[in-house]
């Protein structure tokens, strides 16, 4: 299966910075850009230069970097949030405002009608001092607007003529698969314009749903590295990618450097204070571990048998293991052969039972297993 155009919005510079943890330096934010860039995500987004000083300095410096992605900034529907986004040079604006009910009488006090004309006003201002800015325009908490209203703000603003895309906000991680699919088939109809996807992973189902968004006509996704953000964050870059990758190798294997993304999870683990989660899809400590007989038999034969992914495009390795009580005599012979070992079938079963009972008595390091399997060849 092919999958159509897309690019990735990576917001750990943005959306991350919102992550408990997280309190990036300047150099920090230069050397995850970097990072992003050598992986070739198409867009940066920065957190609002009017958030503090140091943000719109960085903004600056990260807009003078030169990367080969886009830096984009991230605004509310504010002129002078606009004028300040204006002045530090980068190449693009995702400007958001709460559309739902619950923001609009708790967050900003407007009704659609004042949504729109805000938005328009802030929007055509920037066009005006600089048309050659690429421009998002997003509802945020869409996924608790209705659809009409939604409709509503995005054709309003589409008539405009001045933004390249509409983003579409799971702003509480809320939305379903299903539910995502069928916002954006159904906005898909009402415009032509690109439309970005933002997923919280409140309910654990954000990359699923940046992956249906796309299925329906999405072309942007906005990912974090390691997922964080907000509260327990958004889709994750490695998710997404995996996600993709499991679809289509050699398509993800030619649009991103997947090398590179190892030293990327390092790097912003690092520099946020928190390590790669055990279950991590791709460089969790058991992403490739293959543990019980029936799995590790059939991957000795055949590594897809029980891989989605290759550990080998992420430069990472898979181990087989047999230290333990539900090992299979065919891992226990793999073992052997890599000792220079080698053992008829009823010999490898009278090992196996042996390792299985010691087991059962006490944890097994591979010293152990190796030291059985020594100590029978002996006899
Ligand atoms: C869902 C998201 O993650 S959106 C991105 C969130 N990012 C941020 O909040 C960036 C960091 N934020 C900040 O540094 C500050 O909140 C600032 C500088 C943006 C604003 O600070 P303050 O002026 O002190 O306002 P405060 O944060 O208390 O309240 C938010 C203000 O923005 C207004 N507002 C909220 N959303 C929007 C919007 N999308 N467009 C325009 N105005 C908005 C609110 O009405 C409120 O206005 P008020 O000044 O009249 O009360
Ligand atoms: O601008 C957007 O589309 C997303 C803003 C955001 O972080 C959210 O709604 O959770
Ligand atoms: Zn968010």
């Amino acid at each position: 299966m092919s999958l159509s155009e897309f690019a990735i919005v990576e917001s750990t510079l943005r959306e991350g910075e919102q992550f408990v943890k997280a309190n990036f330096s300047s150099d920090d934010k230069v050397e995850i850009a970097e990072a992003l860039a050598a992986f070739g995500v198409e867009y940066i987004e920065l957190t609002s230069p009017i958030a503090s000083p140091q943000s719109r300095r960085d903004c600056e410096r990260l807009a003078r970097l030169g990367l080969p992605s886009k830096i984009l900034t991230h605004i509310r529907c504010h002129l002078e949030d606009a004028k300040i986004a204006l002045s530090t040079g980068v190449a693009g604006i995702n400007l958001t405002i709460g559309s739902s009910s619950l923001m609009r009488q708790f967050s900003h006090g407007k009704n659609i009608n004042q949504i729109i004309d805000l938005a328009s006003e802030v929007l055509t201002f920037i066009h005006q001092q600089a048309p050659d800015i690429e421009l998002r325009f997003s509802a945020e908490d869409s996924s608790r607007t209705s659809t009409e209203d939604l409709i509503t703000i995005y054709s309003a603003i589409e008539k405009l003529g001045v933004v390249k895309r509409i983003g579409i906000a799971d702003t509480v991680g809320i939305i379903t698969p299903m539910q995502i699919f069928e916002l954006v088939k159904t906005l898909r109809q009402f415009t032509n314009l690109d439309i970005e996807f933002h997923g919280h992973n409140d309910t654990e189902c954000a990359n699923a749903n940046s992956y249906t968004a796309l299925e329906a006509g999405a072309t942007h996704i906005d990912t974090c590295v390691l997922g964080i953000g907000e509260r327990n964050g958004i889709t994750s870059l490695a998710g997404f990618i995996a996600r993709l990758y499991a679809i289509n190798p050699e398509q993800i294997k030619s649009k991103y450097r997947l090398d590179q993304l190892g030293y990327l999870h390092e790097l912003v683990a690092r520099k946020v204070g928190i390590s790669i989660p055990f279950n991590h899809c791709v460089f969790g400590e058991s992403a490739f571990s293959h543990k019980a007989g029936i799995h590790t038999k059939a991957m000795l034969n055949n590594s897809e048998t029980y891989e989605a992914i290759n550990p080998r495009s992420f430069g990472v390795t898979r181990s087989i293991l047999i230290n333990h009580k539900l090992a299979g005599k065919q891992a226990v012979n793999h073992r052997a052969n890599e000792l220079g070992l080698s053992f008829n079938l009823s010999q490898l079963q009278d090992i196996t039972h042996r390792l299985k009972t010691l087991a059962d008595k006490q944890s097994l390091t591979i010293e152990d297993v190796d030291n059985i399997l020594y100590s029978y060849h002996c006899q």
